[in-house]
């Protein structure tokens, strides 16, 4: 009976795979997959036969779901309406759940989507083709402004003598980072020459010969075209708005009466422990920031309509299960959404783009995740979040700059227009194309509220690949203000049984750890020091050092294979008479005074200890190894089917560069690597959300995640157990 065979082999064993359009969809019982490259494949019933057919354009796929939501909504009516059955001829129970769900669920447009990131937060409804993107932060009333605290200390850091900054830029910055942004310098010069580049003898000292005129015009704000429109405050400061969030809460001037200060809720793809004096205040601010972005963005302003709404939210690979928690609680007693849903970032970029399976690279702002994923689930063993991303890019950049003498050397990263200034050159100069390294010159205005703009020229010369670079040496970026273990607010979760820490890890992630630890000697109690360590330079793996691991692969030795997420391979099981007590035999069993969940318990706080960094292409082959699990098929796939997606992602030529240093890293497999951009010129900031989106339009068997209110009134978090499609 067809009914028993999944809808995908029904298609392909009975032929039934037809690629026009054409089909009447009047009678179309349920969407069930969108799995793959470059078109989707759907599959329908209609008269006990199945039929598969492909779309190629997203448009396509709206249209007809619109079309066939009203037909279905049309007769589902007709047929309440007569007394008979919703939909004839559906008979099993997939059909009933069905229909039910074309009755309850099919309007797209009250379903929110919600991908909240470390620097943007993005957010729509499932049937937007775009989701609305607002910066992630609020600024709140407060005695002094971020660049004011702390007896104002810029950022990028500078080195004081006796309380005075050292006149030479040099010196600002401490001789061992100078020493490893020249090394790096000299390693990519040898590397232009390597490719046949022509080099212009001296382009550094012409570059720092010229920006050290500092010259720069002012153009008063009344002529100056591209004014920035900064927030208005009421003249009287006791009717200042206690809080604004988004874009308006990054425009609000600095010197602003009374003062603002601004809090990101999420850092480092987790929620900001440090800059918060309390878990309440935390959740709070997380809570009014969505909020207002739904009353703001989405045009939602009456509270007491959400209840009818759904929501899908989606949570980082390597999630934290006191987050996902207290998120479920925000979405459904804090905003009383009706019911909602989880979804990991790899698999909603998998859904995004429309692939089966993938290995996903997201560069974000602050955190950089990679995951496998294959056939809808992602690979447990593959997940990796290393605690880097576009803002130490952009945060380098102006080091570098400032270090070549940048005319504006007042540059201070936590000053608002500072910061938006040095993401926009960011974003407009940097390349990891080396035909672009050359001397060039370059203005910008710095535009401050209550000033004139003020209108600078300078030159760049390899800066502008260096930094960006810095994501395959990250120890060039200033790591030392980076939490690593981040239990100041909240505690880790523990196993209801026997109180173990019981949150996800990864074997990919572990050797991360491993990595960091083994590599970095500098790395104790919870941070890197806050100057690398001069060795580090020579240790960090060269583009020409080939990932050995990989390599023996494909050369037939076969990686042994290794247990379930974290667990030792058979080489690490204990064996009997060496490791563990024997049983039986003449050896006496001996008496373990370990405790296991003592040692699990410590185990998980030496973890935190580690700051999880290590060089982008290492990791990105490390956790397809993991992924792999010694499977040369897996592998190949795999390293053929990479997606680089998020927005520090988006640097130009990144994707060639990151898919020439993995070739040089794994000659043996250099022809199988394959790096792709998002399909259909999907901006790689957004993929995620688009996936989401699908997600949420699923219906049926396609997701069963969704919480409803009842369920969660009756129990709780505890739900999530029942609920997630994830390992939980
Ligand atoms: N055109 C561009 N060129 C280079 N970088 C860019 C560009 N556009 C955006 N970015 C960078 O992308 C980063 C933001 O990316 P994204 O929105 O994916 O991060 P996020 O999801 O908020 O953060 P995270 O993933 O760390 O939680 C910023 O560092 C920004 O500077």
């Amino acid at each position: 009976m067809p009914g028993k065979r999944s809808n995908r082999a029904i298609a392909r064993d009975e032929g039934l795979e037809r690629t026009d359009n054409n089909l009447d969809l009047t009678t179309w019982p349920q969407v069930n997959m969108i799995n793959q490259k470059n078109y989707y494949t759907e599959y329908l019933k209609r008269d006990d036969q199945y039929y598969a057919y492909r779309i190629q354009h997203e448009e396509d796929t709206n249209r007809m779901v619109r079309e066939a939501r009203d037909r279905d909504r049309a007769l589902a009516h007709s047929n309440l309406n007569n007394g008979t059955p919703a939909e004839p001829g559906l008979a099993d129970e997939d059909d009933i759940g069905a229909v039910a769900s074309l009755q309850d669920a099919r309007d797209f447009s009250k379903i929110i989507v919600i991908h909240p990131g470390s620097q943007n937060l993005r957010i729509g409804f499932a049937s937007d083709a775009l989701p609305k993107t607002i910066p992630m932060v609020i600024a709140r009333k407060a005695r002094e402004n971020e660049s004011e605290e702390g007896g104002g200390e810029p950022k990028p850091k500078r080195i004081k003598l006796d309380n005075k900054v050292p006149a030479e830029s040099e010196k600002w910055f401490g001789d061992d980072w100078a020493r490893e942004y020249a090394a790096m310098s000299v390693e990519l010069k040898q590397t232009m020459r390597n490719h046949r580049i022509r080099l212009m003898p001296n382009s550094k000292e012409m570059v720092v010969h010229y920006n050290k005129k500092k010259v720069h015009e002012t153009i008063t704000e009344h002529n100056d075209p591209h004014r920035i429109e900064w927030t208005e405050l009421p003249p009287d400061p006791r009717r200042a708005p206690d809080y604004f969030i988004g874009q308006e809460a990054l425009r609000i001037p600095e010197k602003s009466n009374p003062r603002y200060k601004l809090f990101w809720p999420l850092r480092h793809g987790w929620l900001n422990e440090k800059d918060y004096a309390s878990k309440n205040l935390l959740l709070q601010d997380f809570a009014v920031i969505l909020e207002q972005a739904i009353k703001q963005q989405l045009g939602l302003t009456r509270r007491r309509d959400w209840a009818q709404y759904s929501c899908v939210f989606v949570i980082p690979d390597l999630y934290d299960r006191n987050y996902v928690t207290s998120v479920l609680e925000i979405l459904m007693r804090d905003l009383g959404f009706g019911r909602c849903c989880f979804q990991q970032e790899s698999l909603a970029a998998t859904f995004g783009a429309g692939y089966s399976s993938s290995c996903i690279v997201d560069v974000g702002a602050q955190k950089t995740s990679i995951c496998c994923v294959e056939e809808g689930m992602c690979a447990d063993n593959s997940r990796i979040n290393l605690k880097f991303g576009g803002t130490d890019v952009t945060e380098t950049f102006i080091k570098m700059l400032l270090f070549d003498h940048f005319p504006y050397a007042d540059m201070n990263l936590k000053r608002r227009y500072d910061f938006l200034l040095a993401e926009e050159l960011k974003q407009k100069f940097c390349t990891v194309q080396e035909m672009d390294i050359t001397v060039q010159l370059y203005e910008f205005h710095l535009r401050a509220a209550g000033q004139d703009t003020r209108r600078y020229m300078f030159k760049t010369y390899d800066e502008t690949m260096l930094a960006p670079m810095g994501l395959f040496q990250p120890t060039i970026f200033d790591n030392s203000e980076k939490l690593a273990g981040r239990r100041k607010l909240f505690d880790r979760s523990y196993d209801i049984y026997d109180g173990s820490p019981n949150d996800p890890r990864s074997a990919a992630q572990d050797a991360v750890l491993q990595w960091a630890s083994g590599q970095d000697p500098s790395v104790s109690n919870g941070t890197i020091s806050e100057t690398p360590n001069a060795s580090l330079v020579l240790s960090t793996p060269s583009r020409q050092q080939p990932f050995q691991h990989l390599n023996h692969l494909a050369e037939g030795e076969g990686t042994p294979r290794s247990s379930e997420a974290g667990s030792p391979g058979p080489e690490d099981t204990p064996q009997p008479g060496r490791d563990s007590p024997a049983i039986g035999g003449d050896e006496r069993p001996t008496i373990s005074f370990h405790d296991p969940v003592v040692e699990k318990i410590k185990e998980a706080e030496a973890r935190d200890t580690i700051l999880p960094i290590m060089p982008l292409d290492n990791a990105i082959l490390t956790s397809i190894t993991q992924a792999a699990r010694g499977d040369d098929r897996k592998m190949r796939e795999f390293l053929g089917g990479i997606m680089v997606i998020g927005g520090g992602s988006k640097i130009l030529g990144f994707n060639n560069f990151l898919e020439e240093r993995l070739r040089d890293m794994t000659p043996a497999l250099s022809k199988e690597i394959f790096i792709g951009s998002p399909p259909r010129e999907l901006d790689p900031q957004v993929v995620v959300w688009k996936g989401a989106s699908v997600f949420g339009k699923l219906s049926g068997s396609g997701n069963d995640s969704w919480i409803g209110r009842e369920e969660w009134d009756f129990f709780g978090s505890r739900v999530l157990m029942q609920r997630c499609q994830f390992l939980w």
